[in-house]
């Protein structure tokens, strides 16, 4: 199912474990900022709904998402989280670096998922230009970040 046919801040608090007792690190793609922030705020909101504690949440900045990897790395290496949830927006330029960009991070973050313990949500969107960004993180489309923060407490919750 496309985005555009489902809502992506939609979800149904009964069947989400509380995240009352989860840590949550957090890692933001500077680029493209405007974007990076309503997904923050997304994400944030939802946690927040679910039951987490701020003071539980880890908030670290990178340059662009090529870096979300290494945040999440040292994230888990160096902070006790339950989960982190990596975000960024990358949008296609004149050139072909959209895709280095967008299939680095997404393979740099299924690596981390496969190497470590912790789960690392991808909450990077990869738009062809800003008004589909705009539409995925707090617009028509709803929130990307909101979705990833409950992909977040669900797989913090596996097994
Ligand atoms: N064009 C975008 C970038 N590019 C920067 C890279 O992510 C990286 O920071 C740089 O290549 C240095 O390693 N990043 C985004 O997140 N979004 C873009 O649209
Ligand atoms: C995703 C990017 O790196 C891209 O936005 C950079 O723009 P350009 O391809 O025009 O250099």
């Amino acid at each position: 199912m496309a985005t555009a046919n489902k809502n992506l801040s939609a979800y149904d608090k009964t069947t989400i474990p509380s995240a009352k007792d989860l840590r949550f690190g957090i890692v933001v793609s500077e680029w493209n900022e405007a974007i990076t922030e309503g997904l923050y705020d997304g994400a944030m909101e939802a946690l927040l709904d679910c039951g987490a504690n701020a003071e539980n949440i880890i908030r670290w900045n990178v340059p662009g998402s090529f870096e979300l990897t290494f945040g999440a790395k040292k994230m888990i290496e160096s902070k006790k989280v339950d989960a982190v949830i990596a975000i960024g927006s990358v949008i296609q330029g004149e050139t072909k670096h959209f895709d280095f960009v967008c299939s680095a991070t997404a393979q740099g973050i299924m690596d981390l998922n496969v190497r470590t313990q912790v789960p690392v949500i991808f909450c990077v969107l990869t738009d062809n230009n800003m008004q589909q960004a705009i539409d995925r993180s707090g617009g028509k489309h709803g929130n990307k970040g909101a979705e990833a923060a409950i992909a977040a407490i669900k797989m913090a919750n596996l097994g």
